[in-house]
């Protein structure tokens, strides 16, 4: 049974409550002010979406990318993190963007369309990414060998001791400096109507519903597989950068990083500074 029982407060308190209401509704202006200033940015700046910032916040605090560097973009569509990614490995770099949905990709951006969370898209995923010139602009000449020596000041870091351990059978499969992942639910489809997929992308994949404990469980799960690939590509040195829907397991994911990272960081960067995910 639902029941409502309203009682007009006494005078003072009245007034107090109306000044609550205008504060809080002034918050929620500045907040959707601040939301629209970095979509007007994003769009003067040409990036797809006003994701971006926030991936160049956190490279500006933490330094994730270099000239020359491969970074694989999980769940890159529309594309304004491979966007920045392209742009801040210039020259030689390469990105390679995996996402579900069909999208045009951003330009100097080889893409894969598949499940993430299927082993045979991931087994394509490494089979791109074994070979360091596939995908790579042409002239090679300046490829800058160090890119990924020494990026202590990592988002995350893989320790160096853990590599030398390995078989260089195995650290030759490691041929990525940073793996980004903001796979989640998807943007609204602009483009590719015309193709029809048997698989229905769009009903599959973790939507967002409104239930912050499915939301959370469905995003660790994502998180979980990226770190797991993660751990199969990356070099030494190289950094994991993975978006999440707070909740109860967070906790688990932070810990398993910190087993496998020399550095965590986790945070809630500028640009959705009123949004419920985390960094
Ligand atoms: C928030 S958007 C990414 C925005 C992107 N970082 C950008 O800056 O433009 C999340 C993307 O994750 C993708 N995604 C969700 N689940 C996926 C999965 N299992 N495999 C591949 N992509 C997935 C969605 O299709 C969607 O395009």
């Amino acid at each position: 049974m639902f029941a409502f029982s309203c009682s007009r407060p006494h005078a003072a308190g009245f007034a107090g409550l109306v000044r609550q209401i205008r504060q809080a509704s002034s918050k929620r202006w500045q907040a959707r002010q601040q939301r629209d200033q970095f979509t007007r940015e994003a769009a003067v700046q040409g990036l797809k979406s006003r994701a971006a910032f926030k991936l160049l916040q956190i490279d500006d605090k933490y330094r994730l990318f270099r000239r020359g560097q491969t970074v694989v973009d999980l769940g890159y569509a529309p594309g304004s993190w491979s966007q920045v990614a392209v742009n801040r490995t210039q020259p030689n770099g390469r990105v390679l963007g995996v996402d579900i949905i069909p999208a045009q990709p951003p330009k100097g951006v080889s893409t894969i369309q598949g499940n993430f969370l299927s082993p045979e898209i991931q087994e394509y995923i490494e089979e791109f990414l074994r070979n360091p010139n596939r995908g790579r602009p042409r002239q090679l000449d300046n490829i800058d060998n160090d890119s990924t020596s020494s990026l202590l000041e990592a988002n995350e870091t893989q320790s160096e001791a853990e590599d030398e351990s390995e078989s260089p059978d195995t650290r030759q499969w490691r041929t990525v400096d940073v793996v980004l992942s903001d796979m989640s639910a998807p943007w609204y489809q602009t483009s590719g109507f015309w193709k029809r997929s048997l698989s229905n992308p769009y009903h599959r994949m973790m939507n967002t519903s409104g239930n912050n404990f499915r939301d959370h469980a469905g995003s660790m799960d994502l998180c979980n597989a990226a770190l797991q690939f993660s751990s199969k590509v990356l070099k030494a040195g190289g950094h994991f950068v993975c978006k999440f829907y707070q909740g109860a397991e967070d906790k688990d994911l932070e810990k398993q990083l910190k087993e496998m990272f020399q550095k965590v960081h986790r945070l809630k960067p500028e640009s959705s500074r009123s949004a419920r995910k985390g960094i």
